[in-house]
């Protein structure tokens, strides 16, 4: 029976999500050129004189706005903030972060450009004038948030005038989606959807586009009663009606949702909390359907219907539960197929494909690769498990596929795709792969929660990551400092560190003192310490204390690094712990720019590798990237590809290849090569006989000058995010953060420990 699943999603304080919302550049959403724009010339075609000609070609032939501006991939999400969410209306300008919010999901799962539009009237003709002259910027309008029945005109309104698809989330997304878990629940169940009795309660924007979905899809209209708080909507009630409901009003003796609900089969609930009793569940048909969409809080918990019934299918809004029904799920991949066919609308048609895609997509046997995304539990079509989640990265290939042939069976797409199979593929590159990296590294800790030991317990950011560690269910969190000095810290910044599973430790008071100094005298006597030498470390060296911690199995993992230079933490920590038996210490830093991911090592330890080392790296390297989840293709990099220009400092990567192959290791490498020719296939071309399959994922580099400044650099200058580096081959899992790490990287890297702590 349905209830919270083990691993139920991370909770996040108010604090957490102002700060998040605060930090950096204030909200979740920047503009980036995608043009350079560096020189005179650069300005001359982006701007006066050259951009006059696409003008030009615009005027003369509209369509090819979509070839020369950003028009065929953006999306604007407009709202006017009447019904934010489960919250009410609250204005426009407090609906932008929600708006914000959806932008960057549109980016996050489907690589389409999006910007918040707020609009600052309630008056459905003010809004619709306002919107219906924005149509040339965009490829699509997704309205978000506005109340019915305003929402209802406005909708239909702008459809009869714009000329590219108009879609309100909050009816349509959840249409889609509920039609996908209905379809799912009634094959489970055996029903036909001809003779279903379904009762909907709630009639507003997300009730009334429901109805109307399962109707097209082939509900028998006079099986569907819809309710509201006045009871059911049957034809005659005069009272609380609009037209929207009347439409749906049924020939019924029935007059109030219990009465309604008396032997239905399915109960759609998009009204509020608590608004179905337990004694309603109980008089429905064998193996009810039960859809408590309300949020946050559902017209019923699934522990209450598990309480009184075995035989329910139930689904509710929340990600803490099986069965989540979200927009998310639709919103990103149907505009994603919308736009790649340049459609006019999205049309019932489409609508329905994408809730058939989606349905299909769990009753597919969940592959390896997906298996992650839930949460290792690899999930069996059934009553517990019939939509995907929204980290299933299946969806950007199966949805917008569906979605696009649909829209060009329809005859609303004015750009058919002619190769299928090619868009199918095209479609997966836009996937994100660290993004899915990262939540595999975060669901594993999850279900194997580790103790992390934060050895820069006073620092505020170090704090804040150990709450975020343990409200995101990661683990418990160490915090090493003293005791008055880390509360005061946290009293002045405002961080509540009284909670479950953060514990405060203090390396002079506490137990373990005596037995971690005899461990590190016992390590260091013959090195020029002293025993004093030792007890001052542990005493007063939080490295030190942190290292002999994890040594000794008080912990799994540590981070550190926000006081102290890299190198010099590392030397700390290496005094305590070893490399893997067999293994080379070294760090990998994951960069992420235009939506390629490439490990590149090693970028933490070793100066000036010889040829042995560089291939030990390559090695290392290699078996971390399969850890990662990546087929590691490595390039060893030179600045010389297969001996030109010739010089001597590309020997030691030549000679380093082959001893690879003297090894024979079992992944992809060849080198030396340039870093071009490693990332680029056009410029790998040029040499035919390269043993790499395709763009290398993995860059050896010559020495630790040359990793640690290309690193920085595409950070800093090419807007990469690099995660790293992270220590590979210590015996221990420990990582390092750079000097001004936010709290936020230092989570990720106490993620990252607590993962290979596990490996
Ligand atoms: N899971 C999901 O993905 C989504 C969930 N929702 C949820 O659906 C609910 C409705 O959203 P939306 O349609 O946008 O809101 P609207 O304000 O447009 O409509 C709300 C409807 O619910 C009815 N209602 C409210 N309380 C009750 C009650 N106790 N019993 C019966 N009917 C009730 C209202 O009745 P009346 O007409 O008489 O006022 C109205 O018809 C919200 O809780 C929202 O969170 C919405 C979108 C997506
Ligand atoms: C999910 C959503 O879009 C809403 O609650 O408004
Ligand atoms: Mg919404």
């Amino acid at each position: 029976m349905a209830k919270k699943t083990e691993n139920s999603g991370p909770s996040v304080s108010a604090q957490e999500a102002l700060e998040f919302h605060a930090m950096g550049r204030p909200g979740k959403l920047e503009v980036v050129a995608t043009k350079p724009m560096a020189t005179q010339r650069d300005l001359s075609l982006a701007y006066s004189p050259g951009v006059a000609v696409p003008v030009l070609a615009i005027a003369e032939d509209p369509s090819r706005a979509f070839d020369y501006t950003t028009r065929g991939n953006m999306v604007a999400v407009i709202s006017n903030g009447t019904a934010i969410l489960g919250l009410g209306n609250l204005g426009a300008l407090a609906s932008k972060p929600v708006m914000e919010g959806k932008a960057v999901l549109f980016k996050r799962f489907a690589d389409v450009d999006s910007i918040d539009l707020e609009v600052d009237t309630e008056d459905a003709d003010e809004f619709i004038n306002c919107v219906r002259f924005l149509g040339p910027s965009f490829g699509g309008i997704n309205l978000e948030d506005i109340k019915a029945p305003e929402c209802f005109i406005i909708e239909q309104r702008l459809r009869e005038l714009m000329d590219i698809p108009v879609f309100h989330d909050d009816q349509h997304g959840t249409a889609i989606i509920s039609a996908a878990g209905l379809i799912n629940a009634l094959e489970v169940t055996g029903r036909d959807m001809k003779t279903t009795r379904m009762v909907c309660n709630g009639a507003g924007a997300a009730g009334i586009a429901c109805i109307e979905l399962m109707k097209a899809m082939g509900f028998a209209p006079e099986n569907i009663i819809l309710c509201d708080t006045k009871g059911v909507v049957y034809q005659g009630r005069t009272e609380g009606m609009n037209q929207w409901k009347s439409a749906h009003a049924v020939k019924t003796d029935t007059r109030s949702l219990a009465e309604a609900l008396d032997g239905a089969d399915v109960f759609l609930g998009l009204s509020a909390k608590g608004a179905l009793t337990t004694k309603m569940v109980q008089s429905m048909a064998k193996n009810p359907i039960i859809f408590a969409m309300a949020n946050p809080d559902p017209e019923i918990t699934p522990e209450e219907v598990a309480e009184i019934r075995t035989d329910a299918i139930m689904a509710t809004g929340r990600s803490d539960y099986p069965n989540q029904v979200n927009n998310v799920l639709g919103f990103p991949y149907i505009f994603r197929g919308a736009l790649d066919v340049r459609a006019t609308t999205i049309n019932d048609d489409m609508k329905i494909a994408a809730a058939r895609a989606l349905a299909e997509l769990a009753r597919k046997d969940v592959p390896d690769d997906v298996a992650a995304a839930y949460q290792g539990n690899r999930p069996k079509f059934g009553p517990n498990y019939i939509i995907p989640v929204p980290f299933d990265p299946r969806l950007i290939s199966a949805i917008p596929l569906a979605v696009a042939k649909a829209a060009m069976e329809s005859g609303v797409a004015r750009k058919p795709i002619l190769d299928l199979d090619r868009y199918a593929q095209e479609l997966s590159a836009r996937r994100d792969p660290i993004a899915s990296t990262l939540q595999r590294i975060y669901d594993r800790v999850r279900r194997q929660p580790k103790r992390i030991v934060f050895a820069e317990g006073e620092e505020e950011q170090v704090m804040r990551a150990a709450v975020s560690y343990v409200n995101q269910k990661l683990g418990t969190a160490i915090l090493l400092g003293r005791d008055d000095v880390i509360k005061e810290n946290a009293r002045h910044a405002g961080i509540d560190l009284n909670k479950q599973g953060i514990e405060i430790i203090n390396a002079r008071l506490s137990r373990r003192n005596g037995i971690y100094t005899d461990f590190l005298y016992e390590r260091m006597q013959r090195k020029g310490f002293l025993f004093r030498d030792c007890q001052r470390l542990i005493n007063n060296d939080r490295n030190h204390f942190a290292a002999c911690m994890v040594a000794l199995g008080d912990a799994d993992g540590i981070v550190t690094g926000v006081t102290r230079n890299y190198s010099t933490a590392l030397d700390d920590i290496r005094r305590i712990i070893d490399a893997k038996p067999g293994h080379r210490v070294i760090g990998v830093s994951i960069v992420l720019a235009r939506g390629k991911t490439v490990l590149v090592a090693d970028t933490a330890v070793h100066d000036m590798p010889n040829a042995e080392q560089i291939a030990d790296i390559a090695e290392e390297a290699a078996g971390f990237a399969r850890r990662m989840g990546y087929e590691p293709r490595l390039a060893m990099l030179a600045y010389s590809t297969f001996g030109h220009p010739q010089g001597e400092r590309s020997e030691r990567v030549q000679e380093a290849v082959r001893i690879l192959d003297k090894r024979r290791v079992d992944f992809e490498y060849d080198g030396e090569m340039a870093a071009d020719v490693a990332l680029n296939a056009r410029a790998m071309a040029q040499y035919p006989f390269i043993r790499l399959t395709g763009p290398a994922n993995v860059l050896i580099m010559p020495a630790f000058h040359s990793a640690s400044i290309s690193t920085k650099m595409l950070q800093e200058l090419g807007g990469s995010t690099v995660i790293g580096p992270l220590l590979v081959g210590l015996n221990k899992p420990v990582q390092i953060v750079s000097l001004n790490a936010k709290d936020s990287d230092i989570v990720n890297m106490a993620a990252i420990a607590a993962y290979t702590a596990g490996t």
